[in-house]
Parts: C-alpha cells; sequence; structure tokens
C-alpha cells in the first residue's frame, strides 16, 4: 500500500481524538507543574514556617488557566484550523479524524461482536480494517476484510462503503479484490480532482472532466447536463466542446436561446455549424440525421463482406450534436399551431433525435443535451433513457434527481458555498459521484478558447 504506513482500526479509536487530547492535556499540564517545582517548594517551605496567605495558591490557578488555555487552543486547531490547512500537524489530526470515523462507523453500524464472561463484557471479534490517507490527492485508502468471517459479506457488498461515503461525503472511486481483502479508494476532497480548463487534453475516445472521471464515449454515449442558473452549466459544457473540437471537426451546436454558445457562428471555423433560429435548429438535426443513416449504409455494405465492428473500426470519425437548452426548444415547438409548417419539420427533427438517440452509437453520432429541468414533459423518455453519461451541476431537487439519477441512494450536498463549477455526475450503471468541472481561467475568452483547441486538431492533420 505505498510509503505511508496504513493504520489498523480498532475499537477505542472511537474515542481516538479525546484521548489524544486527555493525553495531551495531562501532559501539559505535567510540564507545567513541573516547571513551577521551585515555586512548590518555596511554598511548601513558607508553608512549614507556619505562613498562610491565599497568594500560594497562585501556582495552582495558574496551571489550570494555562492548561484550560492550551486546551481551548488544541480543541480550536482541531476544529477549525486543521481542516482548512495541510501542514504537518493539520494533516496528522485530519487522518485522526478519520481514524475516528471509520472507528464510530463499524461499532455504530454493529459490524463488531461482543461477548460475555465471568469478567464482564469483551469484544469477541472486531474486523481488521485498514485506513491510509493520500493527503496530497485527498484520497483514503480502506482495506477491508473478506476472509470468511462474520461480516465478510457486507463487506464485500458494499455495505460499509456506501456508509463511508455518507459519513465522510466522499466519493468511492475504485474497489479491488485480493487474498482475504477488498480495497477500496475514496476520494474525500473532490476540488483535489479538478482539472484545468487549458490543460483538458483528450485521447482516443475520451474527454476528461476531472482527474480520475472521463467521459467515454464510445461506450457511454450520449449527455445530459441539466442544473440551474448560474450553477456552471454553461461551462462545463464549454470545456466539453473544447475537447471535442480536438477531437473531430464535425461538431454541431445548437442554442435556441441565443446564449454565448450562439456566439460561436462568429468563430469563422464554426460559422455553418452553430444553429440557433428555431427553423435551422430543425434542419440541423435532420442533416446530422441524414448524414448519420449514409454512415449507417455505408457500413452495411462494408459488413457484407463479412467484416464486424463500429464506426472506429472502419475508420469512420465521431460526429457530435451539441444541443443546448433543450427545454427551451421543447416549448417552443410544442406551442405551433398543427398546421405550421415549422411544427412538421419538428416533429420530424424529434423523431430523427430520438433514432440519433438509439441507433448513433454503433455509427459514431452522438448528442449532448443541455437543460435547466429534465423533466418528463421537457425530455422525451425515449431520449433520456439514451443519454449514458449524466451531469447535473450543483444539488438537484428532489424531483430533478428523480430525473437524472433515478437509483440514486447517495446524499448529495454541496460541495463549496462559495465556488461555482461543481455538480454529480453519473456514468453509465456507476455510482453517482461529485466533481469539479475544469477550472475556467478568469480571463477566459471562449471564443480564442474554441479556436485553440481547433488549432490543436488541425495541427494533428484531423
Ligand atoms: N468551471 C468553472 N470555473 C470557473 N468559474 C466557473 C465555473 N463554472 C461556473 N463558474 C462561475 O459561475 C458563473 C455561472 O456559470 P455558468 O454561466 O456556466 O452557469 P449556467 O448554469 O450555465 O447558468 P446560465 O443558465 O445562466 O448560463 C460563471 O460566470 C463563472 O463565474
Amino acid at each position: 500500500m505505498g510509503r505511508i504506513k496504513p493504520h489498523v482500526i480498532k475499537y477505542n479509536d472511537q474515542y481516538l481524538a479525546k484521548t489524544l487530547f486527555k493525553r495531551a492535556l495531562l501532559f501539559f499540564w505535567f510540564l507545567v507543574t513541573n516547571c513551577f517545582g521551585f515555586w512548590y517548594v518555596n511554598i511548601f517551605q513558607a508553608l512549614m514556617q507556619g505562613q498562610y496567605s491565599w497568594w500560594y495558591l497562585s501556582p495552582l490557578v495558574l496551571s489550570i488557566l494555562l492548561t484550560g488555555f492550551v486546551g481551548w487552543g488544541v480543541f480550536w486547531f482541531y476544529k477549525s484550523y486543521a481542516p482548512e490547512h495541510s501542514d504537518f500537524i493539520s494533516r496528522y489530526l485530519k487522518t485522526v479524524e478519520l481514524r475516528q470515523m471509520i472507528s464510530l462507523l463499524i461499532v455504530s453500524k454493529g459490524f463488531f461482536d461482543i461477548a460475555n464472561d465471568d469478567n464482564g463484557t469483551f469484544i469477541a471479534y472486531f474486523p481488521k480494517l485498514k485506513l491510509k490517507v493520500l493527503h496530497k490527492t485527498g484520497q483514503l485508502i480502506l482495506q477491508e476484510p473478506v476472509d470468511g468471517q462474520k461480516y465478510m459479506e457486507s463487506f464485500s457488498k458494499n455495505e460499509f462503503d456506501n456508509v463511508v461515503e455518507i459519513a465522510l461525503l466522499a466519493d468511492r472511486q475504485t474497489t479491488e479484490f485480493s487474498k482475504n481483502k477488498m480495497i477500496s479508494t475514496f476520494a474525500f476532497d473532490p476540488i483535489k480532482f479538478r482539472r484545468q480548463l487549458k490543460e483538458l487534453k483528450p485521447k482516443k475516445g475520451l474527454l476528461q472532466i476531472s482527474k480520475g472521471i472521463d467521459w467515454k464515449y464510445d461506450t457511454f454515449y450520449n449527455v445530459l447536463i441539466s442544473g440551474n442558473v448560474g450553477t456552471g452549466k454553461s461551462y462545463t459544457m464549454f470545456a466539453i466542446i473544447g475537447q471535442l473540437l480536438q477531437v473531430t471537426k464535425f461538431v454541431y451546436i445548437i442554442d435556441p436561446k441565443r446564449s454565448d454558445l450562439a456566439g460561436l457562428k462568429h468563430v469563422p471555423e464554426l460559422k455553418n455549424n452553430v444553429f440557433s433560429v428555431a427553423s435551422e435548429i430543425n434542419q440541423a438535426v435532420i442533416d446530422f440525421y441524414t448524414k448519420m443513416m449514409a454512415r449507417a449504409e455505408k457500413i452495411e455494405a462494408i459488413k457484407v463482406s463479412g467484416q464486424v465492428g463500429t464506426y472506429k473500426d472502419f475508420g469512420f470519425t465521431p460526429y457530435f450534436l451539441v444541443f443546448d437548452e433543450f427545454g427551451a426548444y421543447y416549448e417552443m415547438n410544442d406551442r405551433l399551431a398543427y398546421d405550421d409548417p415549422t411544427k412538421a419539420s419538428y416533429e420530424t427533427a424529434m423523431s430523427n433525435l430520438r433514432e440519433i438517440a438509439m441507433l448513433g452509437r454503433e455509427l459514431g453520432f452522438y448528442i449532448l443535451i443541455g437543460m435547466q429541468r429534465p423533466d418528463a414533459g421537457t425530455l422525451p423518455m425515449a431520449i433520456r433513457n439514451q443519454l449514458n453519461m449524466r451531469i447535473n451541476m450543483g444539488v438537484p431537487t428532489p424531483e430533478i434527481e428523480k430525473m437524472v439519477f433515478p437509483d440514486n441512494e447517495k446524499q448529495l450536498r454541496p460541495l463549496s458555498s462559495h465556488l461555482k463549477g461543481w455538480g454529480f455526475i453519473k456514468i453509465g450503471d456507476s455510482q453517482v459521484r461529485s466533481f469539479f468541472a475544469p477550472e475556467v481561467p478568469k480571463d477566459f475568452n471562449l471564443h480564442e478558447y474554441m479556436r485553440e483547441n481547433i488549432a490543436i486538431r488541425e495541427s494533428q492533420g484531423k
């Protein structure tokens, strides 16, 4: 488990902070009393000579006051200073707190046994858990026993991990099994996994979201990004679009609300790929669909010879349709009269979109949908069920949580009160995890950023 020594969690660790606190105070008291030794000797001699004075209590009172003061200081350090800092002592105290918490969880969840004999109650079984804290990366590594003992199954079914996630506000990243044990890694400090916008590097079939969280678009095709106004939805989209532009020139952007994304039509390289007017939007979807079907035919022709595979295997590039403010588009068109010609093309576009969501994976045609509230009224089920990577910026309301993360059991709590650009993500069937979107610098210019990304792609000859 690396350089840092793991701590074996003990039953008594649930009182670890208190025990250490008491010991520290006792030690300090001992030290002060020793320092006052001469003073006590003088007082003792005076008493022997029959001199009495209230002043003789001063060293005692002073040492109580000093110890009280130091006690208060240590407590403040533990509660207020250490959580915000990362010096040696703060790290030590954080580890103490985590050890205490893990021990407390084992006890409170009853993953241990007590027994009685003539001498009273004793602990008959306490599971062997080891904890290692990696402060640099904000990770916690927990080794749990899968050793044939009583609570083995609960550990191997991640029951304990789930409790840890809730209690520590941590996200489980990985779980590995080895002989007699299971090792789970948690991230308890998601901001440490934040990436910088300018450093994002898409790799083959994979876009970066945060350290340890990538979007593998070939496997987890189609994206939903929801989030209330001002939570960082647009910024997250910028980070994704920027990377898409490094991957392929076939990135189409739809923004019916004509906000920042619509402005991208002023980037010369993108002028034909950005759509914000109702009629244009429907046509853009229909064109995207037409291109997909053309590719389907080509692939079918290749497969006649008996070859198997998906678009990549036959050397095709992926296409992406980024559809922001999808809810606005849906509502705008739903209000149209039945004989309105736009209505007909809207109906076609919607049915095409459903097919793209369903068939696009094998053909390399992907969609990303951004919207504030993805409810049943504005995002058809047939599309929603095909969105494999789901992001909600900010804490979702219970209704939105049901739509975006239907089976989530984890409590979703705010990651920061003063920073924007954090949220929750679920990729495929994995757990919902908290994350910070790539950090956008203060002097950010959207158009320049997109052009930089396009230049990177062009320099790679794509
Ligand atoms: N990743 C980020 N890095 C730095 N700042 C961010 C980030 N995300 C959000 N912010 C800050 O939060 C503000 C709101 O973000 P953003 O515009 O993306 O919100 P939104 O959810 O898209 O809201 P709207 O629907 O109004 O566009 C930004 O102007 C920025 O100051």
